[in-house]
């Protein structure tokens, strides 16, 4: 696929992974766009249909709001939310890159949604469980494979607990996935790099720094462009 080498995210539910995407986002406006996927979970309170960053243009176009006023209520980390069948139907189709069920229900990435990034010239980043992981490895994605994870299972535990968002059924679901999760991420080879989110800022630093030769590299190809444009 054409474009910046894109940046698949991992990791046990709860590591950390949308807290630290939110902040990368917001810092680097321009540089990265997350890649909606499809779920056939319920939303949470606050989580819309459809929005990601990517879908800023339209968003604009649509609403006529202020600026200000669309980009406070935008979140990066919704998807687009779909039922058993639409999904299906989709994968049947051809639509997805992949696809896996977790914690009972579907979840995949549409070659739409990366495409959507990619033709904005913005580095497309992939919120991925590990069989998304090992499934994206068939295609001819390439992206840089990162592992966020939590410092123990018991400290996964509670940061799940306190974000309120599971019943006692898909908490107990998550753990058993993320002690999977765990356990693969330590097999070498499967991601470029493995970052043990316990201190937030130090996660975000790491992960900055794994991510700075793509970041610089956009930005010089931007800057080129720019130039050219800016020729009498
Ligand atoms: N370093 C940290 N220290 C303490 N709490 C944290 C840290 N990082 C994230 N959290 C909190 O842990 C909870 C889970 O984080 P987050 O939702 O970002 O995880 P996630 O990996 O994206 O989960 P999921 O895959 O289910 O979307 C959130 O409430 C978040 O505020
Ligand atoms: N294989 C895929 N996994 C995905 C995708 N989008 C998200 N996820 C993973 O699902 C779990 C749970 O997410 P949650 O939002 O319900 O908490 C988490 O590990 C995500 O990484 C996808 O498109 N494909």
């Amino acid at each position: 696929m054409a474009g910046p080498r894109p940046v698949v995210l991992s990791g046990p539910s709860g590591a950390g992974k949308s807290t630290l995407l939110k902040k990368l986002l917001k810092d680097y406006e321009g540089v990265f766009g997350f890649c909606v996927s499809h779920t056939t979970r319920n939303p949470r309170p606050g989580e819309e249909d459809g929005k990601g960053l990517n879908c800023l243009p339209m968003l604009l176009g649509a609403t006529l709001l202020p600026v200000a006023d669309v980009l406070s209520s935008v979140s990066s980390e919704d998807y687009h939310f779909v039922s058993r069948e639409t999904m299906q139907q989709g994968i049947n189709n051809g639509e997805f890159i992949e696809n896996a069920e977790f914690s009972g229900n579907m979840y995949g990435t549409s070659k739409a949604s990366v495409e959507d990034v990619q033709a904005q010239n913005l580095i497309c980043i992939l919120d991925v469980d590990i069989q998304g992981v090992k499934n994206i490895k068939k295609t001819d994605l390439n992206p840089i494979y990162v592992s966020i994870q939590p410092p123990s299972i018991e400290i996964l535990e509670k940061r799940l607990r306190d974000r309120q968002t599971e019943t006692e059924e898909s908490l107990q679901k998550r753990l058993e996935a993320a002690r999977l999760d765990m356990e693969l991420s330590k097999e070498p080879g499967i991601f470029d790099i493995v970052i043990i989110n316990d201190d937030l800022e130090e996660a975000y630093e790491k992960l900055k720094e794994v991510l700075t030769e793509c970041i610089n590299q956009l930005q010089e190809a931007k800057n080129d462009i720019l130039f050219y444009v800016s020729l009498p």
